[in-house]
């Protein structure tokens, strides 16, 4: 008790006092701190009376209950009692094999904020290091090598994208009446982290001498790819080993004592308790051994059943049938759509598994839902739940009146509102940027603006400054992040390690610099305030102009600006055909003030313009020309 009253004392000073061992690191924490944990203790012992007393539920039950397990590694009754007693932290890991999550990920990610809400730590992985080995788990062939490009624009999505979950898991938390609590704790790593430093004669020693070759070799997945696909790579079949170190990791630092994955991760997640238990185990430094008790200490974990589609095939992208959590790749809309389409047979279930909803809430739901099957009430409010879950409740309202208005009587075809060019990289004005309002990350940009102009120019022309002195502002201010450090130009050192974001402030550089920072020699990562980011890859000034985008500050873009102003008047009935093509006139005359004749190249976007106004034009003059004969 003396230290605890003492201000700011050692935590390792206590748990070594408390082992009887000398202390090894310095760490000031402060009694607040100190006092905090003792009384989130007091409160887990209670809460653990009362369930074991039948006044609380059962937390394992209500996960069993709303069909979120499928295996379990470890017995029943030990994870139900580990999690009756101790506030364990669980994880989920997913690899970075493209730009988005998809639905199917969501499944073992939501027991995870089930926990997160009951008080236990959760942690996203992202598994920055081991997607640059591939896990072979029911699979034939060897996935393809993945380019530093992608798996910079991967990481950086994938670590946004999870960076939103986790916020509107938070207000899910709050909607359905969950008090945040000072010992909720929840985290996003990547295992680059430490596969980035870690000596592999560590884990050799720790954990490779106690891994059995024979156990490894007669997993039904290794067999499989050996026999029937082709082989199995040292790395490959090291894949398991590297999941398992990732949760020793997470164990030794954050207490994560279980994983939880899809049911095709049963075999990692049982290799990984023993590599946890091996790396426990074999702790050469006394001080830093962590005790080991009985089965309440050992590493446990489940699977979730796998989502599959109506062929019965795992959805995801491998099987080319994921619905993509990246607004840009489904839209809302069609997020919506895919659950609202789900049939009355499986409606109950994906409301128990994909919702926040308390299960009275369900038996409610269900029960308007048999009074009237055809409102699809069920229906409507899983894709309004989902969706307000991945992109926040007011996307979930706006994309459920899109889809009442399409389906009711005399609505119009396509309800969507259309982009103007654009407007996906604009961020919300007159409102702060949130995950949820985030404007689109990745985007293309010609290397013409890339290599030859000014970074205010291209935060300008990326949509992160309202102009090229902002942009030049920004830049002086150091108020903006570029991904990683200067390297020395494309295969000459790197400017950012693909698998991990690192952020470093934009600073006045000269144009030719900003090579530097080009990632894969094509790849520019740019960052202004917290959730306004984007992943620009460079194209060729031909692909560009091929794809018919135009970026603000866009050269010689007058002419493009003009005919877009002449559509929207004449549509808005404005303006008059004859105005337009006296306008239009006017134009091509001032074009050729200088007395020198060049050749024109029109861009697609330019000639779809064109056409688009032409075709106005012939409508509105033909009915001026009509005859009345309204009277
Ligand atoms: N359809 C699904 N149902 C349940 N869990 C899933 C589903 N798809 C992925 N998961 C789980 O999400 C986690 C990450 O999955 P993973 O990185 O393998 O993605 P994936 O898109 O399924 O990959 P691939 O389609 O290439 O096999 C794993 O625990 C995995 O089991
Ligand atoms: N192997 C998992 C992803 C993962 C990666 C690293 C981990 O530590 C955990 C999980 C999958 O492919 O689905």
């Amino acid at each position: 008790m003396a230290l605890l009253r003492r201000g700011p004392v050692c935590r390792s000073c206590l748990l070594a006092h408390a082992q009887g061992v000398a202390p090894v690191q310095r760490r000031n924490i402060s009694t607040g701190w100190l006092r905090k944990t003792a009384e989130a203790k007091v409160q887990w012992d209670q809460r653990a009376e009362e369930i074991k007393a039948g006044k609380r539920p059962d937390f394992w039950d209500m996960l069993e209950e709303r069909g979120y397990v499928k295996d379990t590694a470890g017995t029943r009754e030990t994870i139900r009692e580990l999690m009756r007693t101790k506030r364990i932290g669980a994880y989920v890991g997913v690899d970075p094999t493209a730009s988005s999550m998809h639905v199917g990920h969501l499944l073992p990610l939501m027991p995870l904020f089930w926990m997160y809400m009951h008080g236990y730590g959760a942690f996203t992985l992202l598994g920055g290091s081991t997607v640059k080995i591939g896990d072979p788990t029911d699979r034939l062939k060897d996935r393809a090598p993945i380019s530093k490009a992608d798996l910079a624009m991967n990481v950086t999505k994938m670590h946004f994208q999870m960076k939103k979950l986790w916020a509107n898991v938070e207000l899910q938390a709050r909607k359905y009446g969950y008090e945040k609590e000072w010992a909720w704790k929840r985290g996003l790593v990547n295992n680059n982290t430490w596969w980035n430093s870690v000596p592999m004669l560590e884990v050799l020693r720790r954990v490779g001498k106690f891994m059995r070759i024979g156990p490894m070799l007669s997993r039904d997945t290794v067999k499989r790819k050996m026999t029937e696909g082709d082989g199995v790579s040292f790395a490959e079949f090291s894949y398991p080993i590297m999941q398992g170190w990732d949760w020793w990791m997470l164990y030794s630092k954050n207490k994560v004592q279980m994983q939880i994955g899809g049911s095709d991760q049963y075999g990692n997640i049982v290799t990984g308790i023993d590599i946890v238990k091996a790396a426990r185990d074999s702790e050469p430094a006394p001080e830093k051994r962590m005790p080991a008790d009985g089965p309440l200490d050992d590493p446990v974990g489940f699977t979730v059943p796998l989502l599959t589609d109506s062929s019965g095939a795992k959805f995801g992208k491998s099987a080319g049938n994921a619905v993509w959590l990246d607004q840009f790749m489904t839209t809302t809309f069609d997020l919506y759509g895919y659950f609202v389409r789900r049939p009355d047979a499986d409606v109950e279930n994906l409301l128990r598994l994909f919702t926040f909803m308390p299960m009275e809430s369900i038996q409610k739901v269900m029960a308007e839902q048999m009074a009237d099957p055809s409102k699809r009430v069920a229906q409507h409010r899983l894709a309004y739940e989902v969706v307000a879950l991945v992109h926040g409740e007011d996307a979930a309202t706006e994309a459920q009146k899109q889809h009442r208005m399409m389906f009711s009587k005399g609505g119009p075809a396509i309800p969507l509102v259309a982009r103007e060019p654009g407007e996906e990289y604009a961020a919300p004005s007159g409102r702060p940027t949130t995950p949820n309002n985030a404007p689109r990350i990745d985007m293309i940009l010609p290397e013409s603006l890339i290599m030859g102009k000014s970074i205010g120019r291209i935060m300008f022309a990326a949509g992160l400054a309202e102009s090229a002195t902002a942009g030049h502002r920004l830049a002086e201010q150091q108020a903006a992040y570029v991904g990683g450090l200067p390297g020395r130009g494309p295969g000459k050192g790197e400017a950012m390690d693909p698998s991990q974001l690192t952020w470093n402030p934009v600073k006045l550089w000269f144009p030719q610099e900003t090579l530097k920072y080009l990632i894969d020699g094509k790849l520019l990562i740019l960052r202004k305030g917290k959730h306004n980011v984007r992943v620009i890859e460079m194209v060729s000034d031909e692909e560009y102009k091929k794809s018919g985008q135009q970026y603000p500050g866009q050269p010689y873009t007058g002419r493009l600006r003009a005919l877009r102003d002449h559509v929207q008047a004449l549509k808005a009935g404005k303006t008059t055909p004859q105005e337009v093509r006296e306008a239009l006139q006017q134009g091509e005359e001032e074009d050729d003030d200088t007395g020198l004749k060049f050749p024109k190249e029109k861009s697609a976007m330019e000639t779809r313009l064109e056409t688009q106004l032409e075709q106005l034009l012939k409508e509105a003059e033909s009915s001026d020309t009509k005859p009345d004969t309204s009277s």
